[in-house]
């Protein structure tokens, strides 16, 4: 039985307004918002940060973003800074998630520069790493998921360690409904614990979370969330409706 407290994160990724958003973040408060045995994240779309921010006030659940930028400020056109998004009281930022480096070709040291720019801005980052179907049929996963891990974190210290999550997602089970197996991703959590034990030390890297993400839903959660080194989820599809949200949330406080 792992001390890690489960964190459940959903990523609404390009979906709600501001209204929708506000509607859903109340139904998820109402169920969910007093939870002690597992930490909520709600990560919206940047127009709908404000709106949430108010309606999760004074719950136990957190707000994250989605992305952002290196830069405190200036002149990059579309961007939003970290201290942007502690402003509207964001404590997460997912980093380095599978789109943003297939479609805006974002690479490892790009990332970096997030990963060290929220940890100085006091957010702390969800680092997401994973391979792609190519990549695991040609037996290189463990090499792929190395690679973005030590790419992603580089120059940060055993101390920022504490402020950091990971998220495994394979890029083939992402909204396609192709779950890992609890095997598959066991084997990649460990793999990844093992690294941040080289990179800060073991009680450190038992100390951290990672997540999994992908296909996860109320029918699967279980069964991964009891895997060794799964501790948690970073949840697309299923956290854009409040029911199948709750029913994670739920299955994760109950999970040891
Ligand atoms: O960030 C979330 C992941 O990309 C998982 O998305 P999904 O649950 O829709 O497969």
């Amino acid at each position: 039985m792992s001390s890690r407290k489960k964190l459940i994160a959903g990523n609404w990724k390009m979906n709600k307004t501001s209204a929708d958003g506000m509607a859903l973040a109340r139904e998820i408060v109402v169920e969910v918002g007093k939870l002690n045995d597992v930490e909520v994240v709600l990560c919206p779309p940047f127009t709908a940060l404000e709106a949430v921010a108010k309606e999760i006030d004074g719950s136990q659940v957190k707000l994250g973003a989605q992305n952002m930028h290196p830069e405190p400020n200036g002149a990059f056109t579309g961007e939003i800074s970290a201290p942007m998004l502690r402003a509207l009281f964001a404590t997460h930022v997912i980093l380095g998630h599978s789109e943003r480096r297939a479609y805006f070709a974002e690479t490892d040291a790009f990332i970096n520069e997030k990963v060290i720019a929220g940890l100085k801005h006091q957010l702390r980052p969800i680092l997401c790493v994973g391979e792609t179907l190519a990549e695991r049929e040609a037996g290189d996963t463990l090499k792929v998921v190395q690679t973005q891990l030590e790419g992603g974190l580089a120059g940060t210290n055993k101390d920022q360690a504490a402020s950091l999550v990971i998220a495994y997602e394979p890029v083939w089970a992402i909204g396609t409904g192709k779950v890992a197996t609890s095997e598959q991703a066991q084997e990649v959590h460990a793999f990844i614990r093992g690294l941040l034990a080289k990179l800060y030390t073991e009680p450190v890297a038992q100390r951290m979370r990672i997540l999994y993400g992908g296909s996860m839903k109320p029918a699967n959660a279980a069964e991964l969330l009891a895997q060794r080194d799964i501790d948690g989820g970073l949840i697309g599809g299923a956290s854009l409706e409040a029911r199948s949200f709750v029913e994670l949330i739920k299955i994760a406080a109950t999970a040891q």
